[in-house]
């Protein structure tokens, strides 16, 4: 994230695209704060997918980071991919489903897969911060699921499984797994460990198994007491099924989603937070009920 920001400037993240460099000054709007920027890129750079128009862009890769970076990411993303099959085939085994089950669309030699990794950085904050808003919203991830890698000795993230949120039965019953985490009783930290990933479940997961799975809950707190000050740096690859994958839960308690309906959603969440700087953002982001056939990128939430 030390680039210059017109370098940064020039990969901006369009929700319509949903890769890129999201400036602080157009995210946390809702509490005011410019503690957490991200740039996220797959398989084929900040090309990737248009998923208003629902096609692909092709490849377009910052070269101003160098041949190098870009075989480093595309050798982490296969390698972190491979890890991320074996979770989902002892999903697959847990819930007494076909083994390949979930596994199946997640190709990632093919271009209709749309897995991604993102870099986030959180700036240093003051000695005598005290007090201060989340460094990252609380949310639950919209994919399958995320591997996220944390780095030794930096602590603040902090998640609600299943058991601690609150569902509101009522936003339930429509039949939206987004509906399952408004509020969290109860905030549990997860410190890195070194060599581990944290994986955290998406609302893709919850969906595709009737809400049995919860998605997790998580959030980044600001530092206090003994948490370092300094910058935070965190890698989540998020684990997204093939574009065109139609998928529903055995009982259909929810409508099927595409992977392009999933990625709208991504991109939803943005526009819906950034125009909405009361803070709004995260009801209509998180409790619209869908559309029996969801449209990409409506933004009316
Ligand atoms: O920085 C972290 O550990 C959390 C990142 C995160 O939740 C995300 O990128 O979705
Ligand atoms: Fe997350």
């Amino acid at each position: 994230m030390h680039l210059p920001r017109e370098v940064k400037e020039k990969f901006s993240w369009i929700p319509d695209r949903y890769l890129g460099w999201r400036s602080p000054d157009n995210i946390e709007t809702v509490t005011g704060n410019r503690l957490w920027e991200w740039f996220s890129f797959g398989r084929y750079g900040v090309g990737g997918y248009d998923v208003r128009q629902q096609k692909f862009l092709g490849e377009r890769w910052p070269t101003e980071l160098g041949e190098e970076w870009k075989q480093l990411s595309l050798r982490y993303q296969a390698q972190v991919h491979q890890v991320a099959l074996q979770l989902l085939r002892a999903l697959a085994i847990s819930l007494g489903r076909d083994e390949h089950e979930f596994e199946k669309p997640f190709d990632i030699d093919h271009e209709e897969n749309p897995s991604f990794m993102a870099w986030n950085w959180y700036p240093p904050v003051k000695d005598d911060a005290n007090n201060l808003p989340p460094r990252l919203h609380a949310h639950a991830d919209m994919d399958i699921i995320t591997l996220l890698m944390q780095r030794p000795g930096d602590t603040g993230l902090e998640i609600a499984p299943g058991k601690d949120v609150d569902v509101n039965p009522e936003l339930d019953k429509l039949g939206n797994a987004w509906n399952a985490v408004p509020t969290a009783k109860h905030w549990t930290p997860v410190d890195p460990l070194e060599g581990a990933f944290t994986v955290n479940l998406g609302d893709g997961l919850a969906w595709w198994t009737d809400g049995l799975f919860r998605s997790t809950y998580h959030r980044v707190r600001c530092p206090s007491g003994n948490d370092s000050r300094g910058a935070r740096m965190s890698v989540p690859y998020f684990v997204n099924p093939n574009l065109n994958f139609k998928f529903q839960g055995p009982e259909k308690k929810y409508p099927p989603l595409t992977g392009f309906d999933l990625l709208a959603k991504t991109g939803n969440a943005y526009e819906a937070r950034k125009n909405d700087p009361e803070g709004k953002w995260q009801k209509a982001a998180y409790m619209k009920a869908p559309d029996a056939n969801p449209q990409p990128h409506s933004v009316t939430a």
